[in-house]
């Protein structure tokens, strides 16, 4: 069995490369890092470590790569892959959709076998997205085909994988947690089976629960804690103003989870909280700006911070403490982050109300674009102070 995995960074190598390597498939990462296609060809097998007291540790053989620029190559591992997945970044889906279209139509020419495409990225219905990206680029007579015989089920990924710094470049230490829920009605032909993967017939409660409560929090800690002055999510979480505020905006998130979707309260407590101590995983030094990072995208309207303030309007709560959420987000100016500079800019240039408006969609009047002018200017007075 065939796994074409576009992107051989952290969560690639270090969750799904790793599932699919222990369900048996052969993996062949498709990467645009050349230095990382060619130490993975010429090793062949890297080492998953688990950031635990027990460093437990996995072997995951038989790997290959391809350049990214070689789309004709992975057109034709396309046509005869069992299972495609992505894990790089849900903006460069449209840059990958090129050779997944040109794999498609190979493919349904030479084999009737069916094919599932899963993005593994933090977006709500990623692989729908990169289906509508590889469609517009399928030709019109290859479109009736590839609507059934080609899946592109939603999912939702969790595992924690900081920026890596291994004596071997291949090696990635990750928080022993993992959960991989796939939407499987949206699977073209019979389920794969892949140990660790959970099948639901709907992912809409699960990816926003995952989205919602881990990235939602985990943004505000990064957001909070770069503003206060620290590196690191365990270092900020130490902070009281930090982890109270995150405690907030999760209680908030946890109303709109409970009203939408109906999850238990109990139960719902009980995930944030496991979600918090995962943070605190001492064992794991993930910088705030790796989670802070590409802010552009995390205040977008249908991203972690917006969606649910937005939608917490609909049930008559007021989201004060995601709006100071999102103000820290407006705030972000890591100088090695391209979105954060063009925000900056932005701000710089148009004033705060407008770059709201340009950038969450958040109209002026809306009650939420006042409450976030007022925490942005609280904020401000504390990045100040630092
Ligand atoms: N790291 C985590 O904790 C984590 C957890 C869950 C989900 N995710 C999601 O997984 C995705 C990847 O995150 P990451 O942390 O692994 O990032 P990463 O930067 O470590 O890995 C992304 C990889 O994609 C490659 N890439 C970029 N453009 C490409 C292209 N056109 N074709 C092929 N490869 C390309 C990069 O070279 C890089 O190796 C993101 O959507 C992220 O939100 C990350
Ligand atoms: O990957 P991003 O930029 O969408 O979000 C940053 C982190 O919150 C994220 O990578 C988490 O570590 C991950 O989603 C945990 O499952």
């Amino acid at each position: 069995m065939l796994a074409i995995h576009f992107g051989a960074g952290n969560i690639g190598r270090g969750f799904i490369g790793q599932l699919l390597n222990q369900a048996g498939f052969e993996v062949c990462f498709v990467d645009v890092n050349p230095e990382l296609v060619d130490e993975i060809n010429k090793k062949k097998q890297y080492v998953v470590t688990h950031a635990s007291e027990d460093q437990e540790s996995h072997l995951i053989q038989g790997v290959r790569a391809i350049n990214g620029k070689n789309i004709e190559d992975i057109a034709k591992e396309i046509a005869t892959a069992d299972l495609v997945t992505t894990a790089v970044g849900v903006n460069i889906l449209p840059f990958i959709a090129p050779a997944i279209a040109q794999g498609i139509s190979q493919r349904i020419r030479t084999s009737p076998a069916p094919l599932n495409i899963i993005a593994c990225e933090n977006a709500i219905g990623g692989s729908t997205q990169l289906k509508e990206h590889v469609f517009e680029r399928l030709e019109e007579q290859d479109k009736e085909k590839a609507m059934t015989q080609i899946g592109f089920p939603d999912a939702a990924v969790d595992r924690i994988v900081p920026l890596q710094k291994n004596e071997d470049m291949l090696t990635v230490s990750v928080e022993p947690f993992f959960e991989w829920v796939v939407n499987e009605s949206q699977v073209a032909g019979s389920i794969p089976s892949i140990p660790g993967v959970t099948y639901v017939p709907d992912l809409t409660p699960y990816i926003e629960r995952k989205l919602f409560t881990v990235n939602t929090g985990h943004a505000v800690i990064a957001y909070l804690g770069y503003l206060l002055g620290y590196n690191t999510i365990s270092e900020a979480i130490q902070d009281t103003f930090v982890l109270e505020n995150a405690k907030e905006v999760l209680s908030e998130t946890g109303q709109l989870l409970q009203l939408k979707h109906g999850f238990d309260k109990e139960k719902h407590l009980a995930y944030i909280h496991k979600i918090i101590e995962r943070f605190k995983n001492p064992y794991i030094s993930d910088e705030v700006v790796r989670v802070g990072r590409s802010p552009i995208r995390k205040l977008s309207p249908h991203d972690r911070l917006v969606a649910p303030a937005m939608e917490l309007f609909d049930y008559d709560v007021t989201p004060s403490h995601l709006a100071k959420g999102i103000a820290s987000a407006l705030l972000f100016d890591d100088p090695s982050d391209a979105e954060a500079l063009e925000l900056q800019n932005y701000l710089n240039q148009n004033g705060l109300d407008l770059t709201i408006t340009h950038f969450t969609n958040i109209d002026g009047e809306h009650p939420l674009h006042g409450l976030i002018t007022k925490e942005f200017a609280d904020l401000s007075k504390m990045k100040l102070r630092r």
